[in-house]
């Protein structure tokens, strides 16, 4: 029988979107949220669920190791995979942002220094804007950079303020809106068709509530 292999991101949108996958109908043997297994069969076998970490999904479907992934907006942005993004699973709700000590907002020097995870997006948000800085990035605690000096500002997730708060940093500029999203790869998009759109229209409707 065909299948479909589908790169789900590890981490902290894993749980929500298996719990998706549920509602829809698409059970997977023998998981549990402890497994430490990265593979995984769904009951009728039609899909394999391969986990992956969040920032490699875009590279997974872009190769066509997997034929959909299910990954956040800042890690499909920040790859620039050449992917077919066709739904927003409205998991993971975030946004990137501008963030710094107050007092340094509105930039007044010429070159701005700017730490990221997110080195790509970063450069193109402050190339819209015709500021030059120097990027460095960063892979964590990206908050810390500000306040020992090692850049200016970071392009950063924001979700409920807390880190920036407990690090006496605010938002200085909103960059863009961040979810869940659920990406194909554009091969598999023609020759898999027959699997795909189902699974696309299942989502759909489990996303808008229907059973
Ligand atoms: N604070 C947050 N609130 C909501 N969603 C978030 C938040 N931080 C990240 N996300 C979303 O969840 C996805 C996975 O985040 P997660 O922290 O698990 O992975 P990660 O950033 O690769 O972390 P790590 O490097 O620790 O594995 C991100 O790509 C993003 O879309
Ligand atoms: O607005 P909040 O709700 O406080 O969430 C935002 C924080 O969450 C993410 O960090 P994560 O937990 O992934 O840690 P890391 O990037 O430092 O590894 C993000 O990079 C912020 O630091």
């Amino acid at each position: 029988m065909e299948s479909i292999t589908l790169a789900l991101a590890k981490g902290r949108t894993a749980e929500s979107t298996i719990d998706l996958l549920q509602k829809i109908g698409i059970h997977f043997e023998d998981f549990h949220e402890d497994s430490r297994k990265l593979v995984f069969y769904s009951e009728d076998t039609s899909i394999k669920l391969i986990f992956v970490k969040a920032v490699d999904v875009p590279t997974y479907v872009e190769k066509g190791a997997a034929d959909i992934g299910i990954a956040g907006k800042d890690n499909i942005l920040e790859s620039g995979a050449d992917v077919y993004e066709l739904l927003d699973l409205k998991i993971g709700q975030c946004k990137f942002v501008v963030a710094g000590k107050p007092e340094i907002y509105p930039f007044a020097q010429q070159r701005l220094i700017v730490a990221s995870k997110y080195p790509n997006i970063t450069e193109q948000h402050f190339r819209n804007k015709g500021i030059t800085i120097e990027t460095v990035k960063l892979n964590g605690s990206v908050e810390l950079a500000p306040l020992i000096g090692l850049s200016d500002v970071i392009v950063d997730i924001v979700e409920t303020g807390n880190t920036l708060k407990e690090n006496g940093l605010s938002v200085l500029e909103d960059v863009e809106k961040i979810s869940t999203r659920l990406i194909v790869n554009k091969a598999s998009f023609a020759t898999k068709s027959q699997l795909i759109q189902p699974f696309i229209k299942r989502l759909e409707a489990g996303l808008e509530g229907k059973p």
